[in-house]
């Protein structure tokens, strides 16, 4: 789903007038340090793929200097940074990311760290510390002026907008594979239980781990009628991560909520929000959200701090839930909402990834 590319870097002073406008249209890149002497060296001028002179455009004015390889046109999207150390290819194939572009922070994969021929692409991220993460054009379209590319950006908000339509399958289908066995260190044989999952964006690998628990697995569209789910009378129902703003997709809280109460239910970031919305509770933007393989979390039931993965912008504001709904995780960089359990209608959710592959694993709890 996502298209990428690897970009060197320099910095040049920021640039705030404007002028026109387009429409947005976004795709999850990766920004990556490489000189260009670098590149020569190493001969990939002359490989297939065009290198060409690049910009990124943030709305506060900034213009980025680039190198770019493996994509060319320009493109609209928020950026967010994330702190992971390793699966970027993950990362890039997460559906969670659409309309985002993810600038990686470690030094191995998002910029050369000490290398004086390019600016350090941390810049960035300390621009997005301070003020949160920001919308961006990144192009390669030398017609386009600083100006143009500096209104687009201003023009488009991801806020507000349903970005699960473009990623969800389009009709159900059922899954299969499990955990590949070298990977695999908990599951179980044979068969579990009966899900439906619904796909907001699902990650292969929340099914697989599914799967090697013996989980019998029908996944859904976003859009699928809670009535049709529960005339598969499933054990269980999974609402997956997912893009997005979890206030601008209504319909799938209305779902959510036909179903609450009926089957037990198991929610996963995109799904943890739509879950705290559908029993009553609101959403709300982080400043520059949660990104990265390292977060901490306590599980406030067991004491337990697990490190976690995680990929939110949005959280769920516990002083908005009713009476009765539990916060059962915590993290612990900021005491946000990182969990929620309802026993009265067998509802659990996670704002992180305990399926994460690459891991950490802390969350994999087996049985
Ligand atoms: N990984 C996800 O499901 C992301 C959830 C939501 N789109 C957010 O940014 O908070």
């Amino acid at each position: 789903m996502a298209a990428s590319a690897s970009m060197s870097f320099t910095l040049i002073k920021p640039n705030s007038s404007s002028s026109s406008s387009a429409s947005p249209k976004c795709r999850v890149l990766t920004l990556r340090c490489a000189s260009q002497s670098q590149l020569a060296a190493s001969g990939l001028a002359e490989r297939p793929w065009k290198v060409s002179d690049a910009r990124l455009v943030l709305e506060d004015g900034s213009v980025w200097k680039a190198k770019s390889f493996g994509a060319s046109g320009t493109q609209l999207g928020e950026v967010v940074f994330n702190t992971s150390l390793t699966g970027y290819q993950e990362i890039l194939t997460d559906p969670s990311y659409a309309g985002q572009f993810v600038l990686m922070t470690n030094p191995h994969i998002g910029n050369t760290g000490v290398n004086f021929d390019d600016v350090d692409t941390r810049a960035i991220t300390r621009r997005l510390r301070e003020d949160g993460s920001l919308i961006g054009v990144l192009s390669t379209e030398e017609s386009k002026t600083d100006e143009e590319l500096l209104e687009m950006s201003r023009s488009w908000d991801i806020v507000g907008i349903d970005l699960i339509s473009g990623v969800s399958c389009k009709a159900p289908y059922e899954w299969v594979d499990k955990t590949n066995s070298e990977w695999d260190f908990n599951s179980t044989g044979g068969e579990t239980f009966r899900i439906v999952a619904y796909d907001f964006g699902i990650k292969h690998n929340i099914l697989r781990r599914l799967a090697s628990y013996g989980c019998k697995i029908t996944v859904v569209p976003s859009t699928w009628p809670a009535s049709e789910t529960l005339k598969m009378k499933p054990d269980g129902v999974l609402f997956s991560n997912g893009p997005g703003d979890p206030s601008a997709v209504p319909y799938a809280v209305e779902t959510v909520k036909e179903i609450l109460g009926k089957v037990p239910v198991f929610g996963i970031c995109m799904g943890h929000q739509l879950l705290g919305q559908a029993l009553g509770g609101k959403t709300f933007k982080m400043k520059f959200g949660h990104h990265g393989g390292n977060h901490p979390v306590c599980n406030l039931r067991t004491g337990h701090v697990e490190i976690s993965a995680q990929n939110h912008n949005y959280a769920v504001d516990p002083a908005s839930l009713p009476e009765g709904v539990e916060v059962t995780h915590v993290n612990l960089n900021d005491g946000s909402c990182a969990g929620l359990a309802y026993p009265a209608k067998n509802i659990m959710s996670l704002q992180y990834h305990p399926e994460a592959s690459p891991g950490p694993h802390d969350s994999d709890y087996g049985k």
